[in-house]
């Protein structure tokens, strides 16, 4: 073999396994590959006008603030971007303070499990995960806690996911999946050991209807945890670049609208609860949650070749090329609400029902 011919060799395979490690990436890990990329339950051909619909939401504001409307739009956006971030983030769909030494992996489980250990449950009992997502959340406390986690999450598509995974890990028999609105639960009232919501009760309209519903089927005595999206004490309603940065983040994420800091010990205390502690955990010593967004910028172009490529051949929906876009578009804004600091996705409140 020549000297050309060996170096063509070694390129190629050295390309098919960048291809293949990076590009591609470990179904076995994340769950999803980028060939499978699809519009969750939306048919393949109606992907673009869903999302051009998505946006209708945002030209007519009234539309996202009246509330019963609310579910179809966070449904649509799920739709659209669950594969997106199985693929591109994990199995996990919110941030976690980085930790130095420990993988972005390590970080994540360790903040879910934090939530649980707050709620204090013994193994066996019940308890709620509102928002679940596709279930990583759910799984790791499962298996850390030893309780019996039912999640519920508005979109079919996740509910199918979350199931999947869960048979894969072997946690069926402790979590369960049903698909349904959080405002109006079908659990019977005082039927749970405690609950919590990681980085989902921000697409409620009024999170008064999300924390009633979760006291109503909390037992009394129980504990209820939430990792909330919020504007901090830093946020200036007045500061134009504030305020495109907070709009870009509602828009790029189905958010009806970010609430205050403050509100959200005062609505808990509102629908009944006693407010146990309520912390930012982004703040210092925490390192910076939004590091591994900046990490990622270069994978980000990539993924965009690669959906494009992919869209192009017809393999992707064409309407994700335009769902990556936006996503690469609000990562920028949620940086920028880390690093001047009038944003954070974890401030945490933790409640108790009263006996
Ligand atoms: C809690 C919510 C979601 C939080 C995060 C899980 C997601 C917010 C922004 C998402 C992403 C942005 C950029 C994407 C990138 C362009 C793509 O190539 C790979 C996936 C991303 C990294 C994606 C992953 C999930 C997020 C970080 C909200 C909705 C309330
Ligand atoms: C950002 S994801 C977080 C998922 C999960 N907690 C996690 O951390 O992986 C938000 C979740 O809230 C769910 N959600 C939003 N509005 C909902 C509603 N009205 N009823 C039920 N689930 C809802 C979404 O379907 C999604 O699963």
């Amino acid at each position: 073999m020549d000297s050309l011919t060996l170096f063509c060799t070694a390129s190629l395979v050295a390309g098919g396994l960048y291809w293949f490690i990076c590009i591609l990436g470990s179904a076995e890990r994340k769950g999803k590959r980028a060939v499978n990329l699809s519009g969750g339950s939306i048919a393949k051909e109606n992907v673009q006008d869903k999302y051009e619909q998505y946006w209708t939401f945002f030209r007519r504001p009234k539309e996202i603030e009246t509330a019963e409307k609310v579910p179809a739009f966070v449904d649509t956006f799920y739709n659209l971007v669950t594969d997106i971030y199985e693929w591109g983030w994990g199995q996990s769909f919110h941030f976690s303070p980085a930790i130095p030494g420990k993988s972005h992996r390590d970080a994540t489980r360790l903040h879910e499990e934090m939530a649980v250990d707050l709620l204090n449950v013994k193994p066996g009992s019940r308890i709620l995960d509102a928002g679940c997502g596709v279930g990583g959340p759910m799984r790791a406390i499962a298996a850390h806690s030893g309780a019996n986690v039912v999640g519920i999450t508005i979109n079919e598509y996740q509910v199918k996911r979350a199931r999947l995974h869960n048979k894969k890990a072997g946690l069926e028999k402790q979590c369960e999946v049903v698909c349904g609105n959080f405002l109006e639960m079908p659990f019977e009232d005082n039927s749970f050991d405690g609950a919590y919501s990681i980085e989902a009760t921000c697409h409620a309209p009024k999170l008064e209807e999300v924390y009633s519903e979760i006291y109503r089927v909390m037992k009394p005595g129980s504990l209820y945890v939430s990792y909330e999206w919020v504007t901090t004490e830093l946020y200036r309603g007045e500061d134009a670049e504030h305020v495109e940065v907070i709009q870009g983040i509602e828009r790029g994420d189905a958010l009806p609208g970010l609430r205050h800091y403050t509100d959200i010990a005062e609505v808990a205390k509102k629908v009944g609860f006693e407010v146990v502690q309520e912390k930012d955990l982004a703040k210092p010593p925490s390192n910076p949650w939004w590091t591994r967004l900046k990490m990622g910028r270069f994978a980000y172009w990539r993924n965009h070749v690669m959906i494009t490529v992919l869209a192009w051949v017809g393999i992707a929906p064409k309407g994700v090329v335009d769902v990556h876009e936006m996503l690469f578009v609000t990562a920028d804004y949620l940086t920028r609400g880390g690093e001047t600091g009038i944003f954070t996705p974890m401030h945490m409140i933790l409640c108790r029902k009263p006996e």
